[in-house]
């Protein structure tokens, strides 16, 4: 915990969300008259795309099919510990971006497969915000969990989030649906093994459920639609969440279980802040006391 210098950590996989939740966070943000500097967790990838090819190969070479992005080897998470205890600590720290795709090469003046150079973040900010695949992972070498002050997921059912991968790295990365579907494969050890284990690290987990058949996500035409789902969100300390306020500002909720609420699909952002809105409100001014 950094009580000084807050850290948000929202975490999942590739195609879950986490950029289009990051928008929700920065409407709280700029409501509230929060300044945050923050991270993209591919900005810590340990290799560039060309490079992350050749170790890929050398992997399957040497018997290890399974090497992948969302391998904890991949990623320079010593590092990313660094930046969190750093920021923790003294509000100071860096990132940089690694660029996926033209739209990004244009904004950043970086071609698309490798990384910017490193930038200091800005200086007194309220607080540090993390999105990405790794930002709540606890194992022998690093404990970015205990680092962070607030933890979200964000995780679809899985068919959903295969659909939302497919889809984006299509349109926006240029991907054909075989190529990406072998990546799903190819990554699907690292996912069971260095992604779930974090969703039981996270505060809160937001989990979006199709009312619409998605049993083949590799054929799907379209993302299901807020309309189409449902949002299981789950507290893992309940305590002191007012959940008949929640239930009763989020029309068509229910609670399901003692820790969790269901709401309408279209109803997330709302929810969201309702719900991270005081919780960001104390980070910040247990901060400002501290
Ligand atoms: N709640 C939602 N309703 C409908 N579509 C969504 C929702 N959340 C995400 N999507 C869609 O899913 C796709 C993937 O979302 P997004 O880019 O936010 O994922 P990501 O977790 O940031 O992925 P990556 O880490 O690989 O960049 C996008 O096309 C996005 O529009
Ligand atoms: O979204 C991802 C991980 O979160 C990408 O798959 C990863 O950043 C690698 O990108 P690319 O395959 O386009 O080089």
């Amino acid at each position: 915990m950094s009580k000084k210098h807050p850290i948000i950590s929202v975490v999942g996989s590739s195609g879950a969300g986490t950029s289009t939740v990051k928008s929700t966070f920065e409407q709280i943000f700029r409501r509230e008259g929060i300044k945050s500097v923050s991270i993209e967790g591919d900005a810590f990838h340990r290799f560039n795309r060309a490079d992350m090819k050749a170790e890929l190969q050398n992997h399957y070479d040497a018997g290890d099919p399974g090497f992948s992005h969302f391998s904890y080897e991949a990623n320079e998470l010593a590092e990313l510990e660094r930046v969190f205890r750093d920021y923790g600590e003294t509000g100071k720290g860096k990132t940089r971006h690694y660029i996926h795709d033209d739209t990004e090469a244009a904004a950043h003046g970086t071609p698309p497969g490798h990384f910017t150079d490193w930038d200091d973040f800005e200086n007194d900010s309220d607080l540090l915000f993390y999105e990405g695949l790794h930002g709540c992972v606890v194992n022998d070498e690093v404990n970015l969990a205990q680092l962070a002050d607030l933890k979200i997921g964000v995780v679809p059912v899985i068919n959903l989030e295969w659909t939302q991968k497919i889809h984006r790295d299509r349109a926006s990365r240029g991907y054909s649906t075989e190529a990406v579907t072998d990546v799903i494969l190819r990554r699907m050890h690292s996912y069971v093994n260095c992604i779930v284990p974090q969703f039981s690290e996270t505060d809160i987990n937001f989990q979006r459920v199709p009312v619409v058949d998605t049993s083949n996500p590799f054929i799907a035409r379209w993302i299901p639609t807020p309309d189409e789902s449902l949002v299981v969100i789950r507290f893992k300390n309940p305590r002191g969440i007012d959940f008949p306020y929640l239930t009763s500002m989020i029309h068509g909720s229910w609670m399901s279980r003692a820790n969790s609420i269901v709401i309408p699909g279209n109803k997330q952002d709302l929810a969201m802040q309702l719900i991270l809105t005081p919780l960001i409100e104390r980070l910040v001014r247990d901060a400002k006391r501290a």
